[in-house]
């Protein structure tokens, strides 16, 4: 186990480049094995959660290669077989595969998917979908049974507008006969991504974006090459930073429209950002305006960026209330961040922060987003190292951190930790 060391107190300066979106990645790898022949993806980010996934796809038969930010993903000897254990176990877009196996084999038993569980995630919406478009489902021991003799088209209801869900159900419909409709579909940006692949490959996908989308079964798809769009939660994360430690930040590689809502709350608080086509500029301020968030579905801010937003509203002068209506108990930011010097408590789904200094302490990861408040909180910090550990989860989702954080003038480092 590693642990990140970081001594702050630096403020941000320079440009950082925005690697492509960790959520899209983990929905595009596992639908490459919808295809018939090889499928290419270009700006894939390098980080853990990628990893593993090709892993999983080299289990089950797929020849997998990757250089730089290319992968290439040859799905033409895949086998059915069931995947209860092992990797699937390691990430929560391991549910993806659930309805990939179902559109290519009409069959799937795939283990309950691990990741970052910072408050129950149930699948009832994912299972709802597969059902409606006729496949038997059952819990057999913690994997999920799945199995259909011909997929068909259905209309669909989801109660709750969510992103893995609508995505499970969009790879699973694109093989199905006739005609599906998703309601309430979810609207993130990543979900536009899974369509524009699946389009690639010879699926009829309309809608994606809005809260109704449609697909046309097709009988078969084919390999195809697509560019991930850029990491709105890494680009939200690193415009924290920039603000947090009062810096001048260039992010590049970005799409400013997915981030219009961390915009607008940045300029509420008196950050400067600064919008250009692929890139946004961030310029710190030495004083911050105390304000509210509330962490939402896409358009929506992002409750992904909720906990490092927490740690960039502690250097904000009054009392800020961050409420999280996607998650109701993502907070194991909190405690951590106490034990940096914070002054938060939780109420119901809320945070209530009241400003002041950061103290460097010894504190753990506990989830992904976690991590990533952590990492702000210390780089803010002016006196001593504050010592991360959980940075295997930090690198699910952050590609390259200490690189990046280095070019732009941070002190951190990775240590071995025994903890
Ligand atoms: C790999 C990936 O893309 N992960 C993202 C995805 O997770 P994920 O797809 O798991 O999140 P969902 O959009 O499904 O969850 C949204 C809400 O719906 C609820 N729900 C979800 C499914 C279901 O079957 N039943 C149900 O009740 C959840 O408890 C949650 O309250 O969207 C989340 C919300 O933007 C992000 O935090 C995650 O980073
Ligand atoms: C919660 C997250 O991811 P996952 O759904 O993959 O655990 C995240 O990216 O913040």
């Amino acid at each position: 186990m590693e642990k990140l060391m970081i001594r702050g107190g630096r403020p941000l300066r320079g440009t950082v480049q925005i690697s492509g979106a960790k959520n899209s990645a983990v929905a595009l790898v596992p639908a490459a094995i919808l295809a018939e022949s090889e499928v290419v993806l270009d700006n894939l980010p390098e980080i853990s959660d990628v990893a593993v996934y090709s892993d999983i796809l080299r289990e089950l038969g797929a020849t997998v290669t990757r250089d730089g930010d290319t992968m290439r993903i040859d799905p033409s000897e895949l086998i059915s077989r069931p995947m209860p254990n092992g990797k699937v176990k390691l990430l929560r877009a391991s549910y993806y595969l659930m309805g990939a196996m179902l559109g290519r084999f009409g069959e799937a038993i795939i283990g309950l998917p691990g990741g970052c569980n910072f408050e129950p995630r149930p699948i009832d919406q994912h299972i709802k979908g597969f059902e409606a478009l006729g496949a038997t489902v059952t819990n057999e021991h913690g994997s999920i049974h799945i199995k259909a003799a011909q997929l068909c088209g259905a209309k669909i209801y989801l109660d709750v507008a969510s992103v893995g869900a609508t995505i499970n159900i969009m790879l699973a419909a694109s093989r199905a006969q006739g005609s599906t409709i998703i309601e309430n579909a979810a609207k993130e940006p990543e979900i536009i991504d899974v369509a524009t692949l699946l389009n690639a490959m010879g699926a009829n996908v309309k809608g994606a974006g809005t809260e109704t989308i449609r697909i046309e079964g097709v009988r078969k798809l084919h390999g195809c090459r697509h560019s991930i769009i850029p990491d709105r939660i890494q680009a939200g994360t690193y415009m924290i930073a920039a603000a947090a430690t009062r810096g001048d930040v260039l992010i590049d590689n970005v799409i400013p429209k997915h981030m219009e809502a961390m915009t607008a709350k940045l300029e509420e608080m008196g950050v400067q950002v600064v919008e250009m086509d692929e890139s946004i500029r961030i310029i710190g301020s030495p004083e911050y305006t105390a304000i509210d968030v509330k962490a939402l579905v896409y358009p929506g801010f992002a409750t992904d960026l909720q906990s490092p937003m927490t740690t960039l509203l502690t250097q904000a002068k009054g009392v800020s209330i961050l409420t999280d209506y996607v998650y109701g108990t993502r907070f194991k930011h909190v405690p951590e961040l106490t034990r940096m010097g914070a002054n938060i408590r939780v109420e119901g789904r809320s945070a209530i922060i009241e400003g002041g200094k950061l103290n460097a302490a010894k504190v753990k990861a506990a989830d992904l987003r976690a991590g990533a408040a952590l990492v702000v909180a210390a780089l803010t910090v002016e006196d001593g190292v504050t010592e991360i550990t959980g940075v295997e989860y930090i690198d699910r989702g952050y590609d390259h951190l200490v690189e990046n954080l280095t070019r732009l003038g941070a002190e951190v480092w990775r240590e071995n930790s025994s903890e």
